[in-house]
């Protein structure tokens, strides 16, 4: 491998030194040289052999000593060997720019390098040099006046702190329009002379961190920065005051490191996790810097050391790097790396200029008649002026249009782009299988829960929930602000389409059920008309407005959609009272045909009763209306058929019960054997009338899950347009000054990890908590689901806790939505799960769990114990993400026919300051009843 070769020093634009008068930007790539330390003791300790040398001024080679030929060879504008004292690395690779800032021109010198590799050992000297030189220029030259100040900071653990004054904690980066990035409330003081300046760098030394590690008894645990700005002023002959300021940074890394190698654990480890994060961002940036070209996005603000040096890295200023290395053989893994990462700071161009201080008299002078001017131009008009800018006023209303436009064509193609993406992702995980697709346990576990204290989501620290709400505002505000009013509209207009089919599916399965009752006879009479009334009343429910499709939209028609949808949640929740109803009658159906049965039985040796509720050769339309896949079309029908076929073809059943006692005359089956079949039909018969009742009552059932699911989508919708028009005033009161907000997998997880607190404290139902986490695994398009689940979990868990406080008698005996009944509706959920184990989980599954979830071999209920454990650790993520596998089998989620969207777990937005009453968690379990 070989570095590039060295820059024509010709290629390198150097104007500085001679002309710092205009305020041209001057191109000129960074400065990059190497310097090798000698073996350190430890090193020659372990008998470590030497593999790098230079060659020459600007070449250093890799010579492994076992071998015979050099491996790589690498160019640099100087290579210092080891030999070399600190004074001539200052002289040839950092003099000429850190004086730079005496002239006017920003300059930055940093060492950069493997731990122990040198950099402070040299920046300490470039330091020392430098402040002795500056001191001499300014004693060299008595008719300019210098006045310097000092600030000093470090980045420890990505905290900024103050060096001159501990006491600050860790400071805010704000981003100033001029600046740039600024580091808030930083003292700067002013320096009186040179010992001044050197007792300030001696104490920034003192407070810097330093911690012992194998490599390096005193390792710097952080990145540290000394900054001297310097203003100097000039009185020309014209009497006229010339000011040049410029900052000059002394900037001293903490090393890049192995955990391995420095055999760093607790501390020093997350030190060093942060250390080799900010650095790796560092890499990326000189590495795009290098490539790219400058209008590229730069990550600069990935760490907070890439935007305090922002300017020094491509921008506004000279800058200098001495790259460390140690010539030891055991690390040159890391010596590679750091000349890698020389390699591609050599390509790196800045754009340094003199920064000239406007006096101050001649700017107020300046604005003076800046003023004036407009003034005049206030009281007399210029007509030809105000045209013109009624003009420049069209033009550029015009162009806010076109760029309006531009921005929502823009909008959907992301929105398609996006949407594609989700397929193709669903497909993805389609085929991989839900398993491979959950993030690693231990990596959630890492990230989520590294550090936390106890269980309750109110013990978390009061500035993270503040960060985090910052957070999700900034996402809030991202995902409302980017979506697009037409998609909105077709998507409640797609709404409607899906109420109108459930609405058509219930009308025919109150067709059924009223033929049922009807032919038989059976059932109270008044069930019967029950059923009859509600099947009027359905048929004359239309859906309002009309199903075109939309073409076009805009916030007028979102309006219009948000009123008639207003005046549709009336006709929604009608149906879902009516079904109600239903599953009523059906219960009352239920027991009426059992008392019925009990009866016939009773009765059956004195008058052989006649028939039985409802058959399903009478529910030829069944096959139809039973499809929904968590519908049992159970397999005692299947066995019913299978016996009907084993009869005779002519026979009714009923017909045959009832010839029975006529044909015995001539038949040769004894009377005993006859009452045995009789007996074994009237089993069948009951079974297969109660399997039919069951069937219909769970699609009653499901069709009030979706009538649910539907509402909660359309409030969803109304809420997003809502906000939509709240928008711009919400933008308006961000805190422009704060902080970029957290990114979002870093959000996600902590998100995520609040989700699952608040549904376990408010006692959320577990078929609910698995869909939601299964099907929400971080992806960004997850924003808006999981802001709204985190808002409403908020606002129940709030809820809960004044329920708590209030007083028992304003609460009543059992206050709709009380903690208790939703304590009951999970025990209940947890009940009907356990009875789905046998069925949904082979033998050697069932197996498994018992024993990894420790459920004694022997004892009574092992299935209830073992979904009594389900989703009950809410800080162990091993657990949750086994609790929801295990839930989605035993639901056959995975299995269902019906696509499972996030759509379809879309939830109100309910605010934490609306007090409506809670009526309970009404969600899929808790509107199956179970
Ligand atoms: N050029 C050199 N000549 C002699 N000794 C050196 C040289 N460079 C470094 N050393 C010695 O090596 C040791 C490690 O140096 P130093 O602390 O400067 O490394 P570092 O790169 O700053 O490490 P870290 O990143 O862990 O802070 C020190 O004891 C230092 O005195």
């Amino acid at each position: 491998m070989s570095g590039a070769a060295a820059t024509p020093l010709t290629k390198i634009r150097r104007a500085f030194s001679s002309t710092p008068g205009g305020q041209k930007a001057c191109e000129e790539k960074i400065r990059v040289t190497v310097r090798i330390r000698p073996l350190s003791r430890r090193e020659q300790a372990l008998y470590d052999l030497i593999a790098w040398e230079s060659v020459d001024f600007n070449t250093i080679i890799y010579k492994n000593p076992n071998q015979e030929r050099s491996a790589a060879t690498y160019v640099f504008d100087r290579v210092f060997d080891t030999s070399c004292s600190t004074q001539r690395v200052y002289e040839e690779g950092a003099k000429d720019v850190a004086l730079s800032a005496l002239k006017g021109i920003n300059s930055t010198i940093f060492a950069y390098g493997q731990t122990s590799s040198g950099k402070t050992y040299t920046m300490r000297g470039i330091t020392e040099n430098a402040v002795k030189d500056i001191y001499k220029h300014i004693e060299e030259n008595p008719d300019k006046q210098f006045v310097l100040k000092m600030s000093a900071l470090e980045i420890y653990n990505e905290n900024v702190h103050d060096l001159l004054n501990l006491e600050s904690g860790s400071l805010r980066l704000l981003d100033d329009p001029e600046k740039g990035t600024i580091v808030d409330k930083l003292i700067e003081e002013i320096v009186k002379d040179s010992q001044h300046l050197q007792q300030l760098i001696s104490i920034c030394e003192a407070q810097r961190q330093v911690g012992e590690t194998a490599l390096n008894d005193k390792s710097s645990r952080s990145h540290q920065i000394i900054r001297l700005t310097i203003q100097s002023s000039l009185r020309e002959n014209s009497g006229r005051m010339k000011s040049f300021i410029a900052s000059l940074n002394l900037v001293d890394l903490a090393g890049s490191e192995r955990a391995s190698q420095t055999n760093a654990g607790g501390i020093r480890l997350k030190e060093g996790s942060h250390i080799n994060r900010s650095l790796l961002t560092l890499m990326n940036v000189i590495r795009k810097l290098s490539v790219e070209k400058r209008s590229a996005h730069i990550p600069y603000r990935d760490s907070k050391l890439t935007r305090i040096l922002q300017h020094s890295l491509g921008g506004n200023a000279r800058t200098a790097i001495i790259c460390t290395v140690s010539p030891a053989l055991s690390h040159v893994e890391q010596t590679k790396n750091t000349l890698s990462f020389a390699t591609s700071a050599r390509e790196v161009t800045n754009r340094a200029q003199v920064n000239m201080v406007e006096p101050e008299k001649r700017l107020v002078k300046h604005l003076q008649k800046e003023v004036a001017r407009l003034e005049a131009e206030l009281q007399c008009p210029d007509v030809s002026s105000t045209s013109d800018l009624r003009d420049l006023l069209r033009e550029k209303d015009v162009k806010i249009e076109e760029m309006e436009k531009e921005m929502k064509e823009l909008k959907r193609q992301r929105d398609l782009a996006q949407s594609q993406l989700e397929s193709e992702r669903k497909a993805r995980k389609e085929l991989k299988g839900l398993d491979q697709e959950g993030p690693s346990d231990h990596v959630v576990r890492r990230l989520a829960f590294e550090g936390e204290p106890a269980l309750s989501v109110r013990s978390t620290p009061a500035n993270s929930r503040l960060r985090s709400t910052a957070a999700r505002k900034a996402i809030l505000r991202q995902s409302i602000t980017s979506t697009d009013p037409s998609l909105l509209v077709s998507e409640i207009r797609k709404l409607d389409e899906r109420q109108r089919q459930i609405e058509e599916e219930a009308t025919r399965v109150l067709e059924i059920l009223h033929k049922e009752v009807a032919s038989h006879r059976i059932g109270s009479q008044e069930a019967a008309e029950n059923i009859a009334k509600l099947l009027s009343e359905i048929k004359d429910m239309k859906v309002a407005g009309s199903f075109q499709e939309v073409v076009t939209a805009d916030k007028a028609n979102l309006q219009e959609e948000i009123i008639r949808l207003n005046s549709h949640e009336n006709g929604i929740m009608s149906l879902e009272r009516k079904l109600e109803n239903v599953q009523e009658s059906i219960d009352k159906l239920v027991s009426a045909f059992q008392m019925t049965a009990e009866e016939s039985s009773e009765s059956r040796s004195l008058k052989k009763k006649k028939g039985f509720p409802i058959s399903l050769s009478n529910s030829p339309n069944m096959h139809n209306i039973i499809r929904a896949p968590c519908s049992p079309l159970s397999s005692s029908r299947r066995a019913m058929e299978h016996q009907t076929e084993n009869m005779d073809p002519n026979n009714n059943m009923f017909v045959s019960y009832k010839e029975s006692p006529s044909r015995s005359h001539g038949t040769a089956t004894p009377k005993q054997s006859r009452s045995i079949n009789v007996k074994k039909m009237e089993r069948m018969f009951r079974n297969a009338a109660e399997e039919n009742i069951r069937s219909i009552k769970a699609y009653v059932t499901e069709l009030k899950e979706r009538v649910a699911k539907l509402q909660y989508q359309k409030q969803l919708l109304v809420c997003q347009v809502l906000e939509l028009e709240k928008n711009e005033s919400a933008l308006d009161e961000a805190d422009m000054t704060d902080q970029s907000p957290m990114p979002w997998p870093l959000l996600f997880e902590d998100q995520r990890k609040q989700i699952i607190m608040l549904w376990h404290l408010c006692h959320v139902p577990l078929i609910h908590r698995t869909q939601f986490y299964l099907l929400f695994q971080g992806d960004p398009s997850d924003q808006i689901y999981m802001e709204v689940e985190l808002r409403r979990l908020t606002w129940l868990e709030q809820h809960f806790a004044e329920l708590g406080n209030a007083s028992p008698a304003l609460l009543g005996d059992d206050p709709a939505g009380s903690v208790s009944s939703c304590i009951r509706a999970l025990k209940q959920e947890r009940e009907y799960l356990a009875k789905r184990v046998s069925s949904k989980l082979t033998a050697e599954e069932r197996e498994r769990l018992y024993e990894k979830w420790e459920i004694p071999p022997v004892g009574k209920q092992r299935r209830l114990q073992l979904v009594n454990k389900l989703w009950t650790d809410p800080l162990n993520m091993e657990n949750v993400q086994e609790s929801a596998e295990v839930v989605a089998k035993l639901v056959g989620f995975c299995e269902s026919g019906e696509q499972v969207s996030k759509e379809m777990f879309q939830l109100n937005f309910v605010s934490p300051n609306d007090k409506k009453p809670w009526t309970g968690w009404n969600l899929i379990s808790n509107l199956l009843h179970l």
